[in-house]
């Protein structure tokens, strides 16, 4: 389905908690969230009643995240539902990667596609002081639990942070050497925790020409730009939300876990969706979609939406 714009969406990024093992710097306050009553949250059912009628209307990517959507009790059986909508295409997990050691196989059981993983340092002292919580052991082993239980084309989100890892800018690059992966860069978003920070922590993804010429451009992929170093096995993306933004070309909306579809990331316009089933479901996801904003205002000011990241997705 178009939207108002001429847009085709066709992707939802469904967020299954807004509950995390982590609280990196730039998406969670140290507190972490007030704990909501579980009856507050979706459940397993009507995340899969949303996303079939989103599938109805035209979407061919479902895309799972959080929070950490692997702390979800239940996250296996909803990719079972999930996998089983007639016309779902691809069936997607962004993770922190820490519980993948033991999640890795049941997702791809029941029929994960494909996985990103976001890693923002090489350095376990810098990944313990982002995260608060995390060691980086967790995530390399989760590296090594997802390449074992089949998951190919991995993908790595870095979020590149003025004087925190824009040195490992090279580090991060030389993995695609020796590994099929596509390591990636993220423009900093300034919202919640992160949108008072100084101006010097976010970066243009161009950072990452300017330090590896040898980076060749080769062929886009969905909003990212894509290069590779001469003769490596991986790639590299820059995501450019901010110096570039990729809005006419968005094919996106977002269900949060607490169950309102957001046309836009930034965006504070909701759209209630629990309660609904049926034809009424439909109508109020189709109505999310024509209504979809055009952009985000992100070079003006912070963002419009009230929310934390993890209270969204990504
Ligand atoms: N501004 C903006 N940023 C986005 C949007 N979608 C994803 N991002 C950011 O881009 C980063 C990468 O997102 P991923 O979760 O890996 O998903 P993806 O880039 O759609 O992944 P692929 O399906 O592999 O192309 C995250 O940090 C997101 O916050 C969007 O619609 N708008
Ligand atoms: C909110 S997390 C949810 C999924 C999972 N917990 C993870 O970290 O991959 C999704 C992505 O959003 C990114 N992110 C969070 N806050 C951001 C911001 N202000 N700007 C850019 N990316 C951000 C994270 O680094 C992560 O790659
Ligand atoms: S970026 Fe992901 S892992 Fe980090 S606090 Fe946010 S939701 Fe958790
Ligand atoms: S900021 Fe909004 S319109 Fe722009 S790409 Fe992201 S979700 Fe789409």
């Amino acid at each position: 389905m178009r939207d108002s714009c001429g847009r085709t969406i066709d992707y939802l990024r469904l967020s299954v908690t807004d509950l995390c093992n982590y609280r990196c710097q730039y998406c969670m306050p140290p507190e972490g969230v007030e704990k909501r009553l579980h009856s507050d949250i979706l459940s397993i059912e009507e995340l899969a009643e949303i996303a079939a009628a989103a599938v109805r209307c035209g979407v061919k990517k479902i895309r799972l995240t959080g929070g950490e959507p692997l702390v979800r009790r239940g996250l296996p059986d909803l990719c079972r539902m999930l996998r089983a909508i007639p016309g779902l295409a691809e069936l997607c997990l962004t993770t922190n990667g820490s519980l993948l050691p033991q999640l890795a196989r049941p997702l791809r059981d029941a029929g994960v596609d494909r996985l990103n993983i976001s890693l923002d340092t090489l350095r376990p002292d810098r990944f313990a002081a982002m995260t608060r919580l995390g060691t980086l052991q967790d995530v390399l082993a989760g590296i090594k639990a997802a390449e074992a239980a089949g998951f190919r084309n991995l993908k790595f989100d870095t979020v590149l942070i003025g004087g925190f890892n824009d040195d490992e800018i090279e580090d991060f690059v030389n993995l695609s050497r020796e590994h099929p992966w596509e390591m990636r860069f993220i423009e900093l978003m300034p919202m919640g925790p992160c949108a008072g920070w100084d101006r010097n922590r976010f970066l243009p993804a161009e950072t990452v020409l300017d330090r590896m010429a040898e980076l060749e451009p080769i062929e886009a992929q969905g909003v990212a730009r894509r290069y590779q170093l001469p003769g490596a096995l991986g790639t590299v993306g820059l995501i450019s939300p901010v110096s570039h933004d990729f809005c006419a070309d968005c094919r996106r909306i977002r269900v949060t876990a607490d169950g309102k579809l957001k046309g836009c990331l930034h965006s504070r316009e909701e759209i209630p969706l629990r309660g609904l089933h049926g034809q009424a479901l439909e109508d109020a996801v189709r109505r999310g979609i024509l209504h979809k904003p055009e952009r985000h205002h992100l070079t003006e000011r912070s963002s419009d939406t009230p929310r934390n990241m993890n209270q969204i997705g990504g």
